[in-house]
This record gives structure tokens, C-alpha cells and sequence, in this order.
């Protein structure tokens, strides 16, 4: 194990094993005979923080002595995983910690099943911050990221009848073992009230904002530990608290919930978590939430600047603020609002200021999640905020015009305020104008940003626009999640890949040798076998270990096209029973994701997934040749079970709408080929990994482009030329599924046939059944299917979250490590 913290706990035998005790003695107020799992897992937790929370400090008054530059990544959404698995990896300890527990006569896999999923997102946004503080930690860069506490993360998914019930998900029992609460760091946050214009200092016109109604911002924080455990920053989240006690007076007047509506009022800003990834909400609650989180944030950090002793106008020189998506937008008009009225900086200055600090991110291509927020809401909430923006965008519009004289739409199409629709607030546009950078997640994505969503501001602003393609950390999506096949690759390349994983490609030589074959074959079987019984251990269903486990796992929805594959399952089963033809290999389809509560689209396709499974699992005729499963509660650990296991990785989405993708990088990272159509980050792992091994089919975005524009797609073309498209695409139309609920799937079968299949799943099904076909040939011959998987380990490196992270650091942030 490289890193040297272990060596330190290693020689001093029984250190870590006291501190367990201490802990659940002194902490957990019990003894090792009475303690209950979670108090062992606690004092487990709260032993292995200390080692962080020392380092913690160290890297700190590291930062300070450097008078580093640091960078603040602000999300509404993060998806940590489990920590423990994870502080284990980084710092080495995974097999000491085993033997101490061992001592102990406790099981450490039944300790680290205790610990909550750390579910504070909803998709691939969230994990993928989770990911950028894990590098930013490894590359000993001062990245400090800034959340919410919500008490309710992301609801958990249970499958009832096949259909999905939200549960709440309590990621946060009150003491999170993880989390440092530092309750006298208070921020005091206003909301609402009035501004009254009044003249301030020579006579400068200094709007003052009143009667506002405040809520606290208490700080919590948790240790984010690098690899080698050298580093340790911090994740900031931030829970809220009423300012005001509960009202004694009402209380007497025994009106009890009279007495505390303020107090719930103000303390339900961090409740939970919206679950929703589709569309904006628009909710004042939501609203509230950004503005509190953002203004926590903003507080803390010209707090912790002004404590350098620097001047308030070399700010950005020492300060980066990434936007993950539009969500803390509002940190633009924040940052204005607190140079400008707290430290009554002038207009310009401020405005200078504030553009070279932020820098924002777009993660979608879904034009419905571009946030809009209704101006008469943020007159109520936030009138001085409103005002700041009204300012920010005169002053745009006037740039605007002095640019375009002749085009006399531009102002129009470029304002934050949308006349359109009720008077709304475009957060994407106040993101853009208030940022010197704005970046998509993939090649595609960024071109698609400036070619079709911004084209107006890609042309006003081109050199603020750039690329960063995604990335996923290989210590805890491979070297965590996959200890066999990590072993293996550090058995044949060495451990450097941990930290520099395009070292990966030295994997290349290996991929054709028959011994190297033979192990990985070996650790995937083993992986397989494990999978296997977790999901007989969940569902019942008994699978066959040696089938090709094909899996799709991420959010439902129907851009996704988790329905191509089914339409595809139902071709292959049909075929069996009607054909009599068996497909060559036999297949384990594997299927994950939760939909948003408010899609009732998607949540129809989870209802399809499980019925499908009911009718095809029970049918004798296709019982060895094929399965279909659906795992609930899809989340970071549970893909840490499948990821493993995976022989074909599914990423079908239309093209032109997935804006990346990361658990693509995560499969083929893994050892998974994938089959996918040439969106987001999927036409990079082609050219990484070379055509030859990845199978691709479908349209690409520009043909869908085309299409769309003319209007001269038509479903029924296809489905009348090609009976089996007819065939399986009937079964939605007829209760072959729904016997119990006769015509459930008509639904679908109409969005498809009678409402134009917006995401051309019949344009793609024949070429996509196609491919399926060439995956079963290659599975025949394994040597050659185990070269291609060895092939996409190897070239999987550009895809770590630390070559995505330096790209940031070098081209947007100007950070720089501090050793
Ligand atoms: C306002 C509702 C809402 C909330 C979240 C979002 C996110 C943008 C959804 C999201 O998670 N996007 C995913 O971000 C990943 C990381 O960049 C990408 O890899 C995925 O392609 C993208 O869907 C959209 C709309």
C-alpha cells in the first residue's frame, strides 16, 4: 500500500484498535460487548476522523502559510457515496482496519453497510462534484466544496408491484459521524423585506434593503481526504436554523404551532433534497434554497479573505467560484450585492471583480432544465438581488446594442428577462454574463452549447467558452469498488495508476496475453458470482453467472432510452418463443435508476422494466437464455456492486442530449465494452479506446438535427418496414405485459407511434439490434472479447477525474497544488 499514513498506524500496533475503543466508550457511551452495529461502525467513523481531521488542520495552515488561491465549486447537489470504504483507500488502511476489526471479532464489511449512501444529489451532477473534490484533494489543490445539510437526501426507491415508491431517504441522522458542526459560525441570512433608496456616502446612491427576515446558516463540515492522505480539505454544507426562538407568548397563549411557525418555517430551507433532474421547478422554496446556500457561501468566503488581510480588490487574484450549473447562479448578484453595499465598492470595480471570480458549468442540453425563475417571486424574496440584476442587465443590453447596431432582436434574445411567458429570470444568461468561463461536460456538448443553446453569447463572448470533458476517480471506481481487478493491474503495471491513471495504458501489452486473459477473466467472474447473489439476495431471482450481464444504470428518463433496450429484450424474446431461435448467448439484463416523482413518463418505463422481467423470468421456454432484473434504489454503492460485474455497458441515449455521461467512463474503466450511440462523452471513449472496440449504432445529432428541423421523421415508416420492429413495438400496444392491467402500456406505445417518438427510438431500434447481434458474436470468442475489455482498461485514463480537474486548475481556476 503506497500511502505512508498506514506505516505510521501500522508500526504503532493497536493504535487504531484503541482509538475504536476510545471512541465507542467516550463517544458512543458503550462498551465493545453491549454495542449495537451502528455504535461499532460510529466509533469506527469517529477513529478513523481523527486521522483526517489532524490533517485537516495541517493542510489548512498549510493553504494560510502559502497564502494559496483557493477554489470554491458550489452545488446544490453532492453524491458522496459511503466515506469510510472510500478514507480507507486514500490513506491505505482497508486491510489494517480488517485485522483490527478482526481483533475485535467484528465483521468490517457488516460496519461499512451501516453507513448511509450519502444521497444528497439526484444524478450525474452530483456525483460528479463528489468526484472533482476527491481529485482536487489528490492533486493537493485548495478545492473547497459548498452544499446544502439537507435532512432528507434523495428518497429512497422501493419497487412495489413493480412500480417505484419514493420513501424519504434519511442520509442525516442528526449526527452524521463524518461531519464537524461548528454551531458558532453563525451566518445570518435576510430574505424578503424592502429596499428603500437612500443616499449613502458622498452622496452615492446606496439602496438600503429592510425589514428583511432572516434565517441562520450553521456550517458543517467534512474532511475530504486525497490519496496518500496528505491533503485533506473540506466540504462545507450549510443547515438552517431559525433566527428567532419559538414566540414564549404564544406558546402561554397555548398555540403551540403558532408558537414555532417562524422556527419550522425558516429551518425547513434545508430540509431535503429535490429530487427532480427533468424540469425547473420554479419553486419559492427552491429559490430560497439556492439564495441560502449561496449566501452562506458568499458570507463565509469574504469572511475567511478578508482574515488574509487582503485587499478587497485583489479578490479574484485569490479566489475561484465554480458554478455547478444554474443553480447557484445567484452567486453572481451575491458577490455584487456584498462589494457593492457592504463594501461600497463602485459598480464597475465590483463587476470586474465578480466575473474573474466565477466561472460556470452547464450539464444539460434538456432545454426544460434551464432554470427560469418568476420575477415577481424575486421581487418577494429578493428584491435588492432583483434590483442588482435589473442593474447588471441594463448595463448588458447597452454593450448588447453598441455590438449588434444592426440586429435589433439581440437584446432580446440575450436579457435575463424573458418577456415571454410571464416575466422570468434567465439564470443560464445571468451564469454566462457573469462568468469569465463557460464550459460543457463533453466535446459534443460544449459545440452543441455554442452552436444551438448560447450561439448569441458564444459569438459576443468565444473566448469564454471552452470544453472540459467529464471524468470519474479511479480510487473509488475501480482501485474501492474492484480490489480484484485493481490487484491484478497493479500485479502487471505497478500502483501508479492510483494517481496518474494515464499509466493505465501501460495495461495495452497485456491485453492479447492469454495468462493476463485468463486473471482478468477470473476477477470478472468473481465479481459476477457476488453480483449474482446480491441479486438473489434482493429479488429472489436466481441468474446465471455466466450469461452476459447487460446493464444500463443511471436516472430513468426518456432521453436515456431505457426503452430502445427493452423494445430490444422484447425482439430477443420473441424471437425465442415465436422463432424458436435462441439467441447465441445467454443474456442477463440489469437494469437500475430512479425517475424524478414528478416524470410520470419514466416511472411508467420502471413499471415496463419489472413486468417485462415478471412474464419473461417465468416463461419456461426462455428460462437459461434469458433474464431481465431490475436492482431498487439505485445509488453510488450499488453501483459500486454492479460496475464490477458488467460485461456490456449500455449509454443509448438520442444523440444530442446526454451532455456526458460519467458512469460510461466508470464501466469501461472497469473492464465493460460498451454499445452506444455517438452522444456526450461516448464518442470520446471511441476515440480512446478505437473504434474497433466500442460498438456504436444510431443516428448522430446532426442527422437528428436535420430531421427534427424538417420535420420528416415518421415512426411509422419504419415500423411498416421492418416486421420485427412491428412485432416488438405491438407488445406495447397489446397486454402480452399487463395482463393484470390490460392496456397499462398504451401509453407508451402512443408517444411512440402517435406522437412523433421524440427521441427516435424506432430511427435507431434496427441498427441498435444490429450491434446487439455483433455483441453476441464477439462473446463467443472470449480471447478476443477479453482483449477489447483489456483495451478499454488501458485507454481509460483521460477519462479520471484528475486529468479534468488539472484542465480546470490550468485553464479556468489558475490553481495551483500546495505541497
Ligand atoms: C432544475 C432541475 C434540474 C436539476 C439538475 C439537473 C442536472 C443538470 C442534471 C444532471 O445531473 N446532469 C448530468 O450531469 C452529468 C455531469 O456533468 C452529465 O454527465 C450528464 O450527462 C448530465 O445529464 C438538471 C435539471
Amino acid at each position: 500500500h503506497y500511502p505512508p499514513v498506514c506505516n505510521a498506524l501500522e508500526a504503532d500496533n493497536g493504535a487504531l484498535r484503541d482509538a475504536i475503543l476510545y471512541h465507542l466508550q467516550y463517544s458512543c457511551g458503550s462498551t465493545k460487548k453491549e454495542a449495537t452495529q451502528g455504535e461499532l461502525a460510529r466509533a469506527v467513523m469517529l477513529a478513523v476522523r481523527d486521522l483526517l481531521t489532524e490533517r485537516m488542520l495541517a493542510t489548512e495552515k498549510r493553504y494560510q502559510q502559502h497564502n494559496a488561491k483557493r477554489l470554491y465549486y458550489l452545488s446544490m447537489e453532492f453524491h458522496l457515496g459511503r466515506t469510510l470504504g472510500n478514507v480507507l483507500a486514500n490513506l491505505g488502511l482497508t486491510t489494517l482496519l480488517a485485522r483490527t476489526m478482526e481483533e475485535l471479532g467484528v465483521d468490517l464489511e457488516e460496519i461499512r453497510e451501516q453507513e448511509s449512501d450519502g444521497a444528497l444529489g439526484t444524478g450525474g451532477l452530483a456525483r460528479l462534484a463528489a468526484c472533482f473534490l476527491d481529485s482536487l484533494a489528490t492533486l493537493d489543490m485548495p478545492g473547497f466544496g459548498y452544499g446544502l445539510k439537507y435532512q432528507f437526501g434523495l428518497f429512497r426507491q422501493e419497487l412495489v408491484q413493480g412500480y417505484q415508491k419514493e420513501l424519504p431517504g434519511r442520509w442525516d441522522t442528526e449526527h452524521n459521524p463524518w461531519l464537524i458542526s461548528r454551531p458558532d459560525e453563525v451566518f445570518a441570512i435576510p430574505m424578503y423585506g424592502r429596499v428603500e433608496p437612500s443616499r449613502g456616502r458622498n452622496n452615492r446612491y446606496a439602496p438600503v434593503w429592510q425589514d428583511q427576515k432572516f434565517v441562520l446558516g450553521i456550517p458543517h463540515d467534512m474532511p475530504i481526504a486525497g490519496a496518500g492522505g496528505k491533503t485533506v480539505n473540506t466540504l462545507r454544507l450549510f443547515s438552517a436554523r431559525s433566527a428567532d426562538a419559538f414566540d414564549i407568548q404564544i406558546f402561554t397563549a397555548n398555540d403551540y404551532f403558532q408558537a414555532i411557525r417562524h422556527q419550522l418555517f425558516s429551518e425547513s430551507v434545508s430540509k431535503m433534497l429535490y429530487p427532480s433532474d427533468v424540469d425547473d421547478q420554479s419553486l419559492e422554496m427552491r429559490l430560497k434554497q439556492e439564495y441560502f446556500l449561496v449566501a452562506c457561501t458568499i458570507q463565509d468566503i469574504m469572511k475567511k479573505y478578508l482574515k488574509t488581510g487582503g485587499e478587497i480588490s485583489n479578490f479574484a487574484q485569490n479566489t475561484a467560484i465554480q458554478l455547478n450549473d444554474t443553480n447557484p447562479a445567484l452567486a453572481i448578484a451575491e458577490l455584487m450585492r456584498c462589494l457593492v453595499d457592504e463594501h461600497q465598492l463602485d459598480w464597475d470595480n465590483s463587476w470586474d471583480i465578480t466575473r474573474a471570480t466565477c466561472a460556470y458549468t452547464s450539464h444539460t442540453l434538456v432545454p426544460e432544465a434551464y432554470e427560469k425563475w418568476p420575477v415577481q417571486l424575486f421581487e418577494k424574496v429578493l428584491p435588492r438581488h432583483l434590483q442588482i440584476i435589473y442593474e447588471i442587465n441594463h448595463r448588458f443590453l447597452h454593450e448588447v446594442r453598441l455590438r449588434y447596431p444592426d440586429d435589433e432582436n439581440a437584446p432580446t434574445r440575450m436579457s435575463l428577462i424573458e418577456e415571454t411567458g410571464g416575466r422570468q429570470l434567465n439564470m443560464a444568461h445571468l451564469a454566462i454574463i457573469g462568468s469569465h468561463s463557460v464550459n460543457g461536460v463533453a466535446g459534443l456538448h460544449s459545440q452543441l452549447l455554442r452552436d444551438n443553446v448560447f450561439p448569441d453569447f458564444a459569438d459576443m463572448f468565444p473566448e469564454r467558452f471552452s470544453n472540459k470533458t467529464n471524468g470519474v476517480t479511479q480510487r473509488r471506481w475501480l482501485y474501492k469498488a474492484n480490489p480484484p481487478l485493481a490487484n491484478l493491474i497493479t500485479s502487471a503495471i505497478g500502483n501508479e495508476w492510483i494517481i496518474r491513471a494515464e499509466t493505465l495504458s501501460r495495461l495495452d501489452e497485456f491485453a492479447a496475453d492469454s495468462q493476463f486473459q485468463k486473471q482478468f477473466a477470473e476477477t470478472r467472474n468473481h465479481n459476477k458470482r457476488s453480483l449474482a447473489d446480491h441479486i438473489m439476495r434482493v429479488t429472489g431471482l436466481v441468474i446465471n453467472p455466466d450469461s452476459l450481464f447487460d446493464v444500463q444504470i443511471k436516472r430513468v428518463h426518456e432521453y436515456k432510452r431505457q426503452l430502445l433496450h427493452l423494445l430490444y429484450i422484447i425482439h430477443c424474446y420473441r424471437a425465442i418463443i415465436e422463432d424458436g431461435e435462441p439467441p447465441q448467448v445467454p443474456r442477463t439484463h440489469i437494469f437500475a435508476g430512479k425517475a424524478a416523482p414528478g416524470d410520470p413518463a419514466a416511472k411508467l418505463i420502471i413499471k415496463l422494466i419489472n413486468n417485462i422481467g415478471q412474464v419473461i423470468n417465468r416463461d419456461t421456454r426462455t428460462r437459461d437464455m434469458l433474464k431481465v432484473v431490475m436492482l431498487p434504489d439505485f445509488g453510488v454503492s450499488l453501483a459500486e456492486k454492479i460496475i464490477p460485474a458488467a460485461d456490456l455497458s449500455e449509454q443509448i441515449s438520442m444523440a444530442g442530449t446526454e451532455a456526458s455521461g460519467t458512469g460510461n467512463m466508470k464501466l469501461a474503466m472497469n473492464g465493460a465494452l460498451t454499445i452506444g450511440t455517438r452522444d456526450g462523452s461516448n464518442i470520446e471513449i471511441m476515440e480512446e479506446v478505437g473504434a474497433d472496440n466500442f460498438f456504436t449504432f444510431g443516428l448522430d445529432a446532426d442527422t437528428i438535427e436535420e430531421l427534427r428541423t424538417e420535420n420528416s421523421y415518421n415512426a411509422w415508416d419504419y415500423y411498416a418496414d421492418n416486421p420485427l420492429i412491428r412485432r416488438a413495438v405491438d407488445c406495447l400496444d397489446s397486454d402480452m405485459f399487463c395482463q393484470e392491467e390490460p392496456g397499462l402500456f398504451r401509453d407508451i406505445f402512443a408517444s411512440l407511434m402517435y406522437e412523433g417518438d421524440y427521441f427516435f427510438h424506432l430511427a435507431d431500434l434496427e441498427s441498435y439490434i444490429d450491434t446487439q447481434q455483433q455483441v453476441n458474436e464477439l462473446y463467443t470468442h472470449p480471447a478476443s472479447w477479453r482483449k477489447k475489455a483489456i483495451l478499454n482498461i488501458a485507454r481509460s485514463g483521460k477519462f479520471s477525474s484528475d486529468r479534468t480537474v488539472m484542465e480546470y486548475a490550468e485553464t479556468i481556476w489558475q490553481l495551483k497544488p500546495v505541497v
